[in-house]
């Protein structure tokens, strides 16, 4: 693989239209889907030249997951639409790469099976399951005890979606159903009947106490945009959240995770971890959150793209690019270690007096 873009190029000629249009659209105007993208481009790396090699490592603890490096999979639904293995492909291309894959509550794979093809893999692949918290609350309770049995690590909770977003490519091409035989695996009743997805347009801050009493597993809150939520966070004992405007697929015209991220970055002031997505498609933007304050990234349309095109491989492949063109950015920008991996590498007008780092 030689970019991202040439293998969404791809994947989205092999898709039919309706589903290339779900997994790549935002929502309304896609005004905020295509500020992602751009303003990581804006922003500029801002290299020294003859330091010596990189003698640091990129891997991270993340809520007691090891991975090789701070990339990760964001939640993202109904991998079957992409491939016929959909989330076990996902699942076992992460696993191999010492990554974490967020599983959506919408996956069409249940969690069980996931991190079971993940684990026999990898026995110390990372899996957090994603959730929007259902009004019923007992189904919610339910799913995070499968979510515990099955060895997630950590759950994520979504929290930018009280309603659905305006999604204008899916009304057009009437797109509001999954193909016959697919399903959302996480949603069945013990029954054996699958239920919808509900959003609880009442969720607050009690519920996220009301969690917080309900698992031992970390939580981590996404969908965060706000330095006053970052705030609240910290208040309520949460171990990260994921700075997120949801790929630009819920409320339109919200900033650039990136443009946020610094502001994010100061509130958290390293009591949270911080995970942002959006946008992110080379090692050069990976290196650009990371300088100004992410921990860690998470990709989501990437992961659909490598999958539709090649299933496992194909995932594994994102990752792979991603690594290596990551490491390639650090040693070209100089960094001798990962403390040199700090907002000094971005260039603004604003800081050209400023001392950069060493
Ligand atoms: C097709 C698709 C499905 C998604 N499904 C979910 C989901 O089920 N739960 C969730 O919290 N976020 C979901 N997201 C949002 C992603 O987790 C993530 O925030 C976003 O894709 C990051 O932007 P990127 O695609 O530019 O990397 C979805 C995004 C896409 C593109
Ligand atoms: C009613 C099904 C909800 C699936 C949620 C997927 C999602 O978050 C997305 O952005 O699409």
């Amino acid at each position: 693989m030689i970019s991202l873009s040439d293998l969404e190029k791809q994947a989205l000629a092999l898709l039919p239209k309706a589903h290339a249009d779900y997994f790549i659209g935002g929502s309304e105007r896609e005004v905020t889907a295509n500020a992602n993208l751009q303003s990581f481009d804006g922003l500029q790396l801002w290299p020294r030249v003859l330091r010596g090699n990189f003698e640091g490592d990129l891997n991270i603890d993340l809520l007691g997951s090891q991975l090789d490096y701070p990339i990760l999979a964001a939640p993202t639904a109904f991998h079957k639409l992409a491939h016929p293995e959909g989330e076990l492909a996902t699942a076992r291309a992460i696993a191999r790469c010492n990554s974490l894959m967020i599983v959506s509550m919408a996956s069409n794979t249940a969690i069980e099976t996931i991190t079971e093809a993940a684990y026999e893999v990898n026995p110390r692949a990372g899996i957090w399951l994603q959730i929007y918290i259902q009004p019923d609350r007992d189904f919610t309770r339910r799913l995070i005890r499968r979510a515990e049995k099955s060895d997630c690590k950590g759950l994520v909770v979504t929290v930018d979606s009280p309603v659905f977003g305006v999604r204008e490519r899916d009304i057009r091409n009437n797109f509001s159903e999954l193909p016959e035989g697919l399903y959302c695996a996480n949603m069945k009743d013990p029954d054996g009947i699958f239920r919808d997805i509900d959003f609880d347009s009442g969720l607050n801050w009690n519920d996220i106490a009301w969690l917080r009493d309900n698992t031992q597993l970390p939580i981590i809150l996404k969908g965060i945009l706000h330095p006053e939520d970052i705030r609240l966070a910290i208040q309520h004992n949460l171990q990260s959240v994921m700075i997120s405007n949801h790929g630009g697929r819920q409320l339109d015209g919200v900033p650039a995770t990136i443009h946020v991220l610094p502001l994010l970055a100061q509130a958290a002031d390293g009591r949270i971890r911080l995970l942002v997505d959006g946008g992110i498609r080379s090692g050069s933007d990976v290196l650009k959150a990371l300088a100004l304050g992410a921990d860690a990234v998470a990709i989501g349309r990437p992961v659909i793209w490598g999958l539709a095109v090649d299933g496992e491989q194909g995932v594994q492949a994102v990752f792979q690019h991603l690594h290596k063109q990551l490491l390639s950015s650090v040693r070209l920008c100089g960094c001798r270690n990962r403390d040199d991996i700090n907002s000094g590498l971005i260039f603004t007008p604003n800081n050209q007096e400023a001392k950069p780092y060493g």
